[in-house]
């Protein structure tokens, strides 16, 4: 449906669209998988001797993680294994200067798009095509490759405008997200099809369930969200520490929702049966039905993660969506990693995503290999399981 990396051909001048948007911690850029992954796009385009220029974004105005690019140059040079330029300006003279210096097999890494006033409103592909930063760097390249699926559901400049004036591509990110993250809706799988829920975004949750009625046999629910449901079916849980950010105003705007999914789907949807809570400092673990909404709960219990390793156990594809615990802490990781080893330990298809959930594969030495795909997504994949198109793949696509 799109071109890629194999249809480039070799010593072109090559504009490529990254996502290497990272936590910031005061000021310092944290590593993160997003390098490691787009790094192999960039080294392929070296390989082939292409001028390689990169563009990204890091945060939004107005926020702390709004920050330059220069440290992200020095980053994404340890995973390519070759230095990586960086000039501190998007499209002006100091930009195409530096990527008229450049020469065959060299990166050069241009500012912050979202600096450029262009970047950010959500126009159409048409109006960002006309801009001043589109149009001031299209001439300088012959062809654009955007391998930046996460930030795909966004119809920015850097994202969408560049393939009306330059022959498009898709990275290699880009056509392994896209393919593992719409198999969902565009496989047909020999067995059930489980998917796991959890985290703390009620709304995402419910959409993706909405979204797809048809294509799933299973949804093992957790996290925050699994609480929600657990209430409408009702257990005494959601308890809110401090103003009521996580349950109550999630369980206000969703309930009749929940409700809904919950009676129509009673047969197919799963809730935990104990979840876990902290007790003199230590992990302790409770039964649903013994439940009390005087603490918060940080966990689904042992006996659920027996019961949905069952399921997944006879499942033909499992996709994870969201955290079914606070598992950045090491008491309450049981069910996150606990599921994470049952689908690890199948054959079966597997997409792990949700940038924070797949952090817990990270975190506890989990080898990426045992899953299908690791989404380094968090929006767009969303966006993905619930059938919608992405402008930055829409853009690439078109054939007119
Ligand atoms: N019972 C719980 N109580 C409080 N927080 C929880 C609970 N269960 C899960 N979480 C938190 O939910 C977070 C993950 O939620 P989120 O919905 O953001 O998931 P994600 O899909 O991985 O991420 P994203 O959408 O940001 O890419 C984790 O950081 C975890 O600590
Ligand atoms: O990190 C992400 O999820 C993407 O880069 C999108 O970033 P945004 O939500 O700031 O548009």
């Amino acid at each position: 449906m799109f071109k890629t990396l194999d249809d480039i051909g070799s010593g072109k001048r090559v504009l490529v669209r990254l996502d290497l948007n990272s936590p910031v911690e005061d000021g310092i850029v944290k590593d993160n998988r997003r390098f490691a992954r787009h790094a192999r796009t960039v080294r392929e385009l070296v390989e082939a001797g292409h001028r390689v220029v990169v563009i990204a974004h890091q945060g939004r105005p107005g926020r702390d993680s709004f920050v330059s690019l220069d440290q992200h140059a020095d980053l994404l040079a340890e995973y390519v294994e070759t230095p990586v330029a960086f000039v501190d300006d998007v499209h002006g003279e100091a930009a195409v200067a530096a990527i008229r210096d450049l020469g065959a097999g060299e990166v050069l890494l241009l500012e912050n798009v979202r600096m450029c006033e262009d970047e950010l409103p959500e126009r159409s592909p048409t109006e960002h095509a006309d801009s001043e930063f589109v149009r001031s760097l299209a001439p300088e390249f012959d062809c654009y490759v955007n391998d930046a699926y996460s930030a795909a559901h966004r119809s920015h400049a850097s994202l969408v405008g560049f393939p009306r004036h330059l022959p498009a591509y898709a990275g290699r990110v880009m056509e392994a997200e896209y393919e593992a993250n719409t198999s969902i809706a565009n496989r047909e799988f020999d067995g059930p099809v489980t998917m796991v829920l959890g985290g703390a975004k009620a709304t995402d949750v419910i959409d993706v369930m909405s979204a797809l009625d048809e294509g799933v046999d299973n949804y093992l629910l957790g996290g925050i969200v699994g609480e929600l449901f657990l209430r409408a079916a009702g257990y005494d849980v959601g308890y809110d520490v401090g103003d009521g950010e996580l349950y109550d105003h999630q369980w206000a705007d969703n309930e009749d929702r929940i409700r809904e999914l919950l009676a129509e789907r009673a047969d197919r949807i799963r809730l935990p049966v104990d979840l876990a809570y902290e007790r003199d400092e230590e992990r302790a673990e409770v039964p649903v039905e013994g439940v009390e909404k005087t603490q918060p709960l940080l966990d689904v219990g042992a006996t659920t993660v027996g019961d949905y390793g069952e399921v997944i156990e006879d499942s033909a594809a499992v996709f994870v969506k969201g955290a079914l615990g606070v598992f950045e802490d090491e008491r309450f990781a049981d069910g996150t990693v606990g599921i994470l080893e049952s689908i690890a330990s199948t054959d079966c298809f597997s997409v792990i995503g949700g940038g924070d959930t797949s952090r817990a594969i990270e975190l506890y030495g989990l080898d990426e290999d045992y899953f299908s795909h690791v989404s380094i997504a968090g929006g767009a994949y969303v966006r993905a399981l619930t059938g919608q198109s992405l402008p930055g793949v829409e853009a690439l696509s078109r054939d007119d």
